[in-house]
């Protein structure tokens, strides 16, 4: 199924070692996201690279003692090429964030050409590396970046991700609070996209198929729309930021668990997808096997009520929008 685009050979072989770096490194979320991967065994290069504060984040955050070599950049003498070079996996959480009355679509705009070039980098610099794309409008940014490898020649569809994970948090989070349970023994797939109502949770596959109509339909609503409690909280200083380095690690450590070889990683992401192509949904989000190679396998959804099945529907239309929407900017803006 990735035979088409994979028009380089990348294999791989598990090691214990291996170099992250962050594009936006100083940020709500970069420098949460930062300390949480420099806490990482697995990671023995962490670089950390911003367009301010790139350098004075990695020096605080390099005197802690775990197996790491921290180093940042700025954008001066090549800082980007030099953060990029021989990384593993890159995480991507630059761009603008929401302020109240926004939708994730409206920073389109400001972060669509923030992501491309970074991903223009990534191809030069890195070309073998699991980008991790965090920033929004996830659903479009991840088909940017695509675009982007593609024109390169450097696309493999199984190391290119949008983390959806803080949707799955919430959903645990949001879980446990009606069913009265500890959030930890919560697990809840999540599909679709990361944007409202392509948010799906499938309730229907946890312990608690059976909640009462009108609470279900407010737990839905409240995993499809967590981010704009935050935003709202925040009052104009940003979205999530602390749950999503939470949520961003998790991720990026179950990519490096996965590179590392080790067995049954699974995570739902936002991937290239053969789930919907026929429908011209070309990404969607579903379970993803990691492994040495990146994408081992991509799950199907399962089991579904009638209602997940609508809520799907309608989330299909809204994310061929969107993927559309990064195709055409790399398109018209290459
Ligand atoms: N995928 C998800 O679930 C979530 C995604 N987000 C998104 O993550 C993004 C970042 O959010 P915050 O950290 O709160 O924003 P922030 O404004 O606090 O930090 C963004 C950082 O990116 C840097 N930056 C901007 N352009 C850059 C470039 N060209 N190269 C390198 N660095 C660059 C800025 O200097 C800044 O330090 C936003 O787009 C936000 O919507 C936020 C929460 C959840
Ligand atoms: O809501 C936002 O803008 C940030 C985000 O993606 C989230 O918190 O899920």
């Amino acid at each position: 199924m990735f035979a088409k685009f994979a028009t380089r050979q990348f294999s791989s072989t598990a090691s214990s070692a291996y170099k992250v770096s962050i594009l936006g490194a100083a940020g709500g979320i970069g420098q949460p996201l930062s300390l949480l991967m420099k806490l990482n065994h697995k990671v023995t290069k962490l670089s950390l690279y911003d367009l301010r504060l790139g350098a004075g984040v990695a020096t605080d955050i390099s005197h802690i003692p775990t197996n790491s070599v921290v180093k940042g950049y700025g954008p001066e003498d090549n800082g980007l090429s030099k953060a990029l070079e021989g990384a593993d996996v890159v995480l991507i959480p630059a761009g603008v964030p929401r302020k109240p009355g926004m939708t994730r679509d409206d920073l389109f705009n400001t972060n669509a050409s923030i992501v491309r070039d970074l991903a223009k980098a990534c191809a030069d610099h890195c070309p073998n590396a699991a980008i991790c794309v965090i920033s929004n409008p996830v659903n479009s940014t991840v088909p940017i970046v695509a675009e982007v490898l593609k024109s390169k020649n450097v696309y493999n569809p199984k190391k290119l991700f949008g983390v959806t994970t803080l949707d799955v948090l919430r959903a645990s989070r949001f879980l446990s609070e009606v069913a009265g349970t500890n959030p930890v023994h919560e697990h809840v797939t999540v599909v679709g996209g990361h944007s409202g109502i392509t948010i799906v949770p499938l309730i229907s596959q946890t312990n608690h198929k059976n909640l009462p109509k009108e609470t279900y339909d407010a737990l839905v609503h409240r995993i499809q729309f967590g981010g704009d409690e935050v935003v709202q909280a925040k009052g104009g200083a940003g979205s999530a930021t602390l749950s999503m380095a939470q949520a961003g690690a998790r991720f990026a450590s179950a990519v490096l668990d996965g590179l590392a070889g080790e067995k049954d990683v699974v995570e739902p992401a936002f991937v290239d997808s053969p789930l919907f192509k026929n429908e011209g949904v070309e990404f969607f989000s579903s379970k993803v096997t990691l492994g040495v190679d990146g994408i081992k396998h991509i799950h199907g959804l399962g089991e579904l009520t009638n209602a997940e099945q609508e809520m799907i529907n309608t989330a299909k239309e809204t994310l061929v929008k969107n993927i559309e929407k990064g195709v055409n900017f790399v398109k018209q803006n290459p």
